[in-house]
């Protein structure tokens, strides 16, 4: 089932064309990355999918519906983590938690969800003395306390120790297991390779591949490259035209 349609999404900021004709697809209960450069278009397509932002031109539509004009049904099934959380100064990690898991019928249990995002020991902190990486962490608990079926998780560990890595990456293989869809933008490799199971890559604005993460690779070196070591990153790398020249021939004889 296609819990995620998007069809020629075009966004302008201004004179500045974010995305340029975007057409995606995510099945119910799959890890989709979005891989991209900075300024891509990453976040603007994620803000459209999850109704924050209209798209220009073109159609969106999540479980059938219009995340704008159907913002009211869907805010109980799809959870956002934006890249950046906005909570009053003074709330507390666990009074926010409560809060939110109170505008929810059916939600996660708040004390194993800050245990699973590393909180315990914050959880009497104000928002306003957390560190960016316990924000972080907080902005995951908050898009996962209504249980939604659908996960929208922007640069999901962005600013994260590695300890706090594997700990949200347990967290969203635990989503998987309970057959959540989940939608995430990241600019680590290892994250995407070990989490989803489909990338796309986002470049100008436009998807330039979308494959699995070891069809990725393929797809954009050599046949072969993957048994001599390539990775997602070099072919990250050489899709999105930033691969290192290789060195010109000439230039090797002359300096001889
Ligand atoms: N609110 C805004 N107003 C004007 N321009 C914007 C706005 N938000 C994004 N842009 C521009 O739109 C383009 C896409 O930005 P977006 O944040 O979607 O990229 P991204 O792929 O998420 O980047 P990053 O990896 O740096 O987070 C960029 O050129 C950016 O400067």
């Amino acid at each position: 089932m296609t819990v995620i349609e998007v069809d020629g999404m075009v966004k302008r900021y201004g004179d500045t064309t974010a995305l340029a004709g975007i057409d995606l697809r995510v099945e119910k209960g799959e890890i989709l990355g979005i891989l991209g450069p900075n300024g891509a278009g990453k976040t603007t397509a994620v803000e459209c999918i999850g109704g924050l932002r209209a798209p220009d031109e073109g159609e969106v539509h999540v479980l059938g519906l219009d995340p704008r004009r159907d913002r009211s049904r869907l805010r109980p099934v799809v959870g956002m983590q934006l890249q950046e959380a906005m909570l009053p100064d003074d709330l507390e990690v666990g009074e926010a938690l409560s809060l939110y898991r109170s505008f929810y019928r059916e939600g996660a249990d708040v004390d194993r969800l800050i245990a699973d995002v590393g909180l315990e020991k914050k959880r009497r902190k104000r928002f306003k003395e957390l560190s960016g990486g316990q924000a972080q962490r907080l902005s995951l608990a908050l898009a996962l306390v209504g249980r939604p079926r659908i996960a929208l998780l922007d640069e999901l560990t962005s600013g994260l120790d590695p300890r706090g890595r594997r700990d949200i990456w347990q967290v969203v293989e635990r989503l998987r297991e309970d057959g959540t869809t989940v939608v995430l933008v990241s600019h680590l490799m290892e994250e995407v390779e070990r989490l989803c199971d489909r990338v796309v890559l986002v470049d100008g604005g436009r998807v330039v591949a979308d494959d699995t993460p070891t069809g990725l690779v393929d797809r954009a070196l050599a046949p072969g490259s993957r048994a001599k070591g390539a990775t997602l990153e070099d072919a990250y790398l050489a899709l999105t035209g930033q691969a290192p020249e290789p060195p010109d021939l000439e230039d090797l004889e002359e300096a001889r």
